[in-house]
């Protein structure tokens, strides 16, 4: 199995660069698992208690399960991936089974945090996109897609993001194989992972 780490800040193009690559690739030989699924459970707490939450801090993240799930994967097994609701900032209850595939993609803001995990990647990939772009990127789509208004993504940016960003997520390049720069969409660089992809799957 290869495994591939994908990192950058919020709406630098994770998502989409991960899309990008499954497409044109053989169905069903490529497998996502997204840091997003591992936000800890919190429903124990009241919807106004977890909109509190800082979600930009590794701590948010229940990385023991994560590690545990891709060993999984990695000795054959099947898992049953959380599935996350950003509308409610909490896990829904729900999974979603995840096979072991040849290549599996790992991606979110934090995973390269985590030196356990970080140590399972092959390939270690971060987007970059400048902070500017990726706010106004994120202010876009948390209205359209995650329910939030304008208030809650500036102040979200300000009060967490931004400092966490700094702290965390910025750092990690220092562990990147390969930064993808992704101001623009970058065709180029997406088929360069994917060839590499390829080359495993032959
Ligand atoms: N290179 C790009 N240029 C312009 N918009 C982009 C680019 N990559 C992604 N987007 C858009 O920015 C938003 C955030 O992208 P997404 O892939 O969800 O980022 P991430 O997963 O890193 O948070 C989406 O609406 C997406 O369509
Ligand atoms: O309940 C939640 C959990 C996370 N967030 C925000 O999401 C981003 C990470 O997702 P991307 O798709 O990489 O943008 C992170 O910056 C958190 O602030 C949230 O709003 N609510």
């Amino acid at each position: 199995m290869l495994i591939i780490g994908i990192a950058g800040g919020t709406g630098c193009g994770k998502t989409t660069v991960v899309n990008q690559i499954l497409n044109q690739l053989p169905e069903g030989e490529v497998g996502v698992i997204s840091q997003d699924s591992y936000y800890k459970d919190t429903t124990h707490l009241s919807y106004d208690e977890r909109v509190k939450i800082n979600f930009d801090h590794p701590r948010s993240i229940d990385f023991e399960l994560l590690e545990q799930h891709l060993k999984d994967l990695k000795n054959g097994q099947t898992i049953e991936q959380p599935v996350y609701s950003f509308v409610k900032h909490n896990r829904t209850g729900d999974t979603i089974k995840t096979i072991p595939r040849k290549v599996m993609i790992v991606e979110g803001i934090l995973i390269l945090t985590h030196p356990e995990l970080r140590d399972m990647f092959d390939i270690k990939i971060f987007v970059h996109a400048d902070s500017d772009e990726r706010l106004i990127r994120r202010l876009k789509r948390d209205i359209t897609e995650r329910g939030r208004d304008i208030d809650e993504v500036l102040s979200r940016y300000q009060n967490t993001l931004k400092p966490m960003h700094q702290q965390f997520i910025e750092p990690m390049k220092e562990y990147a194989d390969i930064i993808i720069p992704n101001n623009k969409y970058n065709t180029v660089a997406v088929d360069i992972v994917k060839t590499i992809i390829n080359e495993k799957l032959q």
